[in-house]
């Protein structure tokens, strides 16, 4: 068994269909659910094998991909079990290296901050690697992350602020995605007609960010003609305070994610 993910849960099952459309065999990732109904789910859904913690310790690479809250008792649950070698990955928001290097003495260990885009092929992720990894772990955990989206390693100081921007960032996104569609059917369009005209955007919009070489102020320039409409739009997002807003929000999930760490 190649990978075993702990705690098949919304990003537990991004990151591991993500990895099956990427060339992985579902037969090489278990996984460990404390909902025996959510493990069957996977099961049929995806192929991959449910196993226990015992198991799943044998796996060349173990996933912890349980809540922040919930890791404690898994990694004090995994130290006995662990087989030599096995790398250990945590993907929990806000919990430091020092928690998961302090429960698992000597194990190679790497802190990941994936997001949900990984279920696409189009996930970023954030990788500090602990004090036992080598760069051949290092580069393990890189290729798993490479192989459904980007990567980039960092230093654990900057991991709460990378999880306000990228790891809880989507759901910013999603958010002005809803409001727009809610907008659009204020203005008397239909809601499937709003949500296909604002999803398309959405797509489009990404595209030229990832592919034009500009920057975002450039490509929203190239959108504001003079006097023009979007000029219009923009001046009522700036009296609602929407660019303060999105300053405060990634300073609250920075704030967040430092707090679940007990920092
Ligand atoms: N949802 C997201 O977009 C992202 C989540 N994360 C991190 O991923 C982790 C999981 O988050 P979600 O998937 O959103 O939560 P979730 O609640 O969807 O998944 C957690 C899963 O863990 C299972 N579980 C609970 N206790 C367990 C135990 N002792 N052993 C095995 N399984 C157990 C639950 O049944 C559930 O399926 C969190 O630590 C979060 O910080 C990181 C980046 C993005
Ligand atoms: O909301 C959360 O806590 C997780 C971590 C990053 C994205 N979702």
């Amino acid at each position: 068994m190649k990978i075993a993910v702990v705690g098949a849960g919304a990003m537990g099952e991004a990151l591991l269909a993500g990895w099956i459309a990427a060339g992985t065999a579902p037969a090489d990732i278990a996984i460990v659910d404390a909902s025996e109904q959510r493990v069957t789910e996977l099961e049929e859904r995806h192929g991959v094998v449910g196993v226990d913690l015992a198991a799943a310790a044998h796996a060349e690479t173990v996933v912890l991909a349980v809540k922040p809250y919930q890791i404690v008792g898994v990694l004090n649950d995994l130290r006995d079990e662990l087989a030599d070698g096995t790398l250990v990955v945590s993907i929990a928001a806000g919990v430091p290296l020092e928690v998961l290097e302090g429960a698992l003495p000597g194990v190679a260990v790497v802190r990941v901050m994936p997001n949900a885009p990984a279920l696409v092929g189009k996930g970023m992720a954030g990788i500090v690697p602990g004090a036992s990894a080598t760069g051949e772990h290092t580069a393990t955990v890189t290729g798993l992350m490479d192989a459904v989206g980007r990567s980039l390693i960092t230093d654990e100081a900057h991991l709460d602020a990378l999880t306000a921007l990228s790891g809880s960032g989507p759901a910013y996104l999603f958010y002005v995605a809803e409001a727009m569609i809610e907008g659009g059917v204020h203005q008397g369009l239909s809601r499937a007609e709003a949500t296909e005209l604002v999803n398309q955007t959405f797509v489009g919009s990404a595209a030229m960010l990832a592919e034009s070489g500009r920057t975002a102020t450039a490509l929203r320039e190239m959108v504001t003609s003079p006097e023009g409409t979007t000029a219009a739009a923009l001046r009522a997002l700036d009296d609602h305070g929407v660019r303060a807003a999105f300053l405060d929000a990634v300073e609250q999930c920075r704030l967040r994610s430092r707090r679940m760490a007990g920092r």
